[in-house]
């Protein structure tokens, strides 16, 4: 393919800018964002347009902001949304790689200087802090978060009554093996922000259902006559649905007084916990003027919560609310900019200590999901690959160029009683059935992507069943949800097993509540569920989880994706990858720049 022809090729930049994105390491968006700015400013430094163009890129990427010692090294930002282009590709050729090594700045503290005397920087479209250069709305956000995070912990701590809290953790937190989740719970009933991190099954649900039944009691103590609003909230219905029922499990292991006060509670999407209405012009009805009732907010999987989303939260919430942030900070970070759960656990832990919570101990028996898990964390490459060589019970290698006739049965045998649970009228069956295995890849396309191995299963199953590859809604198909619809009540990540085939096809929909038939056709964002994204996968469990490996090295490719694939898995989890791809993800770590963790520890 030619320059001319190339979609993602502006025809009319100039300078570096033209050249950037020739080499593929700036996307059309970036650059008409920075020439448009630039122009309105009055900018004429090509290198603090370029600096604009790079701050852009960087918040498309998951960054807040741009540090330009990173950006020093025009090799730095190769492309990590699957596009081939990148410098060090085949199509950036020599006289590409040569100009851009000539036009690229080479000083970073020059760049700096020239990015804070600029138009750009006294027109209010960028601001410089900490040496890293922000788009305003993102520094805002960041400072906002930053603020009211501060302020919560300086407020005057919660009134508590220490007899009855004494008698309550000795209660619901017996013996030596709960001695880290009782610390936890202590400290969380004595502060008004809690950031409770902990990987797979270190007993954060147990926790905070403990700790509900513990505020609960306080709330009783001091006098209120009516009872604590509770809001539990998650970033995705999947994740909402998952943690009421992690506390409905945690309820069955309390006193029926204690699980009394876990009974009524339901989880929601932070979405409709801000009151998002798409319809409305306002969008969300919960802000800094008017601010959400709850008591005591509770939020899930904060490890996907983006810088905005926590913003909007912080905002809406009041002083007096408690607030307990809960989550795996060494997971993947949200899909949208910031990285604000390793963040905060971060800055706060500098901050004000006790307000972040850790537990290390892992309560699942197939601890060699545990073991393989902390060496991804820690970056322990050779400890992965004995762990995995050494396999067990729990934990399988698959080194194959060809994994295809391998995981033939398990998929197909899957598929198939999907299949049958599904023809039976079995909703929550089939829910169950759609539980047990899940084939996670850390790719979209190409041979070891979504796309191919949901067609290869649907091939599978036409082979096996007789049944037309070409129906679309075939009983059995596992769906995923892919966007919100608050009309229908389904959410993002949302998945489901559609019964009855055709015309009439209904898709049940696992819910916190039990299945929820959906008639297939008023679904239009959905796709086949016999594979999904890593990334999609997060905030949802299966029993059994199969790890599709990119052959090659990819960017995509990190150790905060393989350690979130693997916590997918309860019982099993299958790694299909050469040692090579294995070792490059462990080794590569994503870096979000933003300055959150910075901002907190001022
Ligand atoms: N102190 C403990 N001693 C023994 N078992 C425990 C303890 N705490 C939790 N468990 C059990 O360990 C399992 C995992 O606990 P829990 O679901 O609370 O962990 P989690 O960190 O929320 O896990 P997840 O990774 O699924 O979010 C549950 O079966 C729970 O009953």
């Amino acid at each position: 393919m030619t320059i001319d022809d190339d979609v993602r090729v502006v025809r009319h930049a100039e300078g570096v800018l033209a050249i950037a994105n020739q080499a593929g390491i700036l996307e059309p968006a970036d650059v008409h964002v920075a020439r448009e700015l630039s122009s309105i400013a009055g900018e004429s430094d090509s290198s603090v347009t370029l600096a604009l163009a790079l701050a852009v890129r960087a918040v498309r990427r998951g960054s807040i902001c741009l540090d330009l010692h990173e950006a020093l090294d025009p090799r730095w930002p190769t492309s990590d949304e699957g596009a081939s282009r990148g410098p060090d590709s085949d199509e950036t050729d020599d006289e590409t790689q040569q100009d851009l090594l000539d036009l690229w700045p080479t000083d970073a503290d020059a760049w700096l200087r020239a990015v804070q005397a600029s138009t750009l920087l006294r027109s209010g479209v960028l601001r410089v802090e900490f040496g890293l250069i922000y788009l305003d709305r993102y520094h805002r956000e960041e400072v906002r978060v930053a603020d009211i995070l501060r302020s919560r912990a300086a407020q005057d701590p919660p009134v508590v009554d220490s007899a009855i809290l004494q008698t309550g953790l000795a209660r619901l937190f017996v013996g030596e093996a709960y001695a880290e989740q009782r610390a936890a719970a202590d400290s969380a009933v004595r502060q008004w922000t809690t950031v409770l991190t902990g990987g797979p099954g270190t007993g954060k649900t147990s926790t905070i259902a403990r700790l509900l039944v513990l505020l609960g009691e306080q709330w009783e103590a001091s006098g209120h006559t009516r009872p604590m609003r509770i809001a539990l909230a998650a970033p995705t219905g999947k994740a909402a649905a998952r943690l009421k029922e992690s506390i409905t499990q945690a309820a069955a292991q309390l006193s029926p007084a204690d699980a009394a006060r876990l009974q009524d509670l339901d989880a929601m999407t932070l979405h409709r916990l801000l009151g998002w209405n798409s319809r409305s012009s306002n969008k969300i009805r919960f802000n800094e003027t008017n601010r959400m009732p709850h008591d005591l907010i509770v939020v899930d999987e904060t490890s996907m919560v983006a810088l905005t989303m926590m913003a909007r939260l912080l905002r809406a919430t009041r002083a007096t609310s408690r607030l307990v942030l809960v989550g795996d900070a060494d997971q993947l970070a949200s899909v949208d900019a910031g990285a604000v759960m390793a963040d905060l656990v971060d800055g706060y832990q500098q901050l004000a200590p006790s307000t972040v919570c850790r537990l290390a101990t892992s309560h699942r028996f197939d601890s060699e999901i545990g073991a393989l898990a902390s060496a991804i964390r820690e970056g322990r490459a050779d400890d992965v690959t004995d762990l995995l060589r050494l396999g067990g019970a729990a934990v399988s290698w698959l080194e194959d160029d060809d994994p295809r006739p391998e995981l033939r049965g398990q998929l197909l045998e899957h598929a198939l009683r999907l299949r049958d649970r599904a023809t039976a009228g079995d909703a929550e069956g089939a829910l169950t059935v759609l539980g047990e295995h899940r084939l996670v890849c850390a790719q979209r396309t190409g041979p070891r992507g979504v796309r191919y191995w949901n067609r290869l299963v649907d091939e599978w199953l036409s082979e096996a069943t007789g049944d037309p590859l070409w129906e679309p809604m075939y009983v059995g198909r596992p769906i995923l949800v892919t966007r919100n619809d608050y009309a229908l009540g389904v959410h993002n990540g949302d998945s489901g097993v559609v019964m009855g085939g055709g015309s009439r096809a209904v898709a049940q929909i696992g819910t916190a509540a039990g299945p929820v038939p959906i008639a297939a056709s008023r679904l239009s964002d959905i796709e086949t569920m016999h594979a999904m994204t890593i990334h999609k996968s997060q905030g949802s469990e299966a029993v059994e989880v199969t790890v599709l490996l990119p052959q090659e090295e990819s960017p995509l490719l990190t150790r905060e994706l393989l350690y979130t694939a693997v916590t997918r898995a309860q019982r099993h989890v299958t790694i299909v990858g050469s040692e090579e791809t294995v070792r490059a993800a462990v080794n590569a770590q994503i870096r979000r720049a933003t300055g959150l963790r910075q901002r907190l520890e001022k």
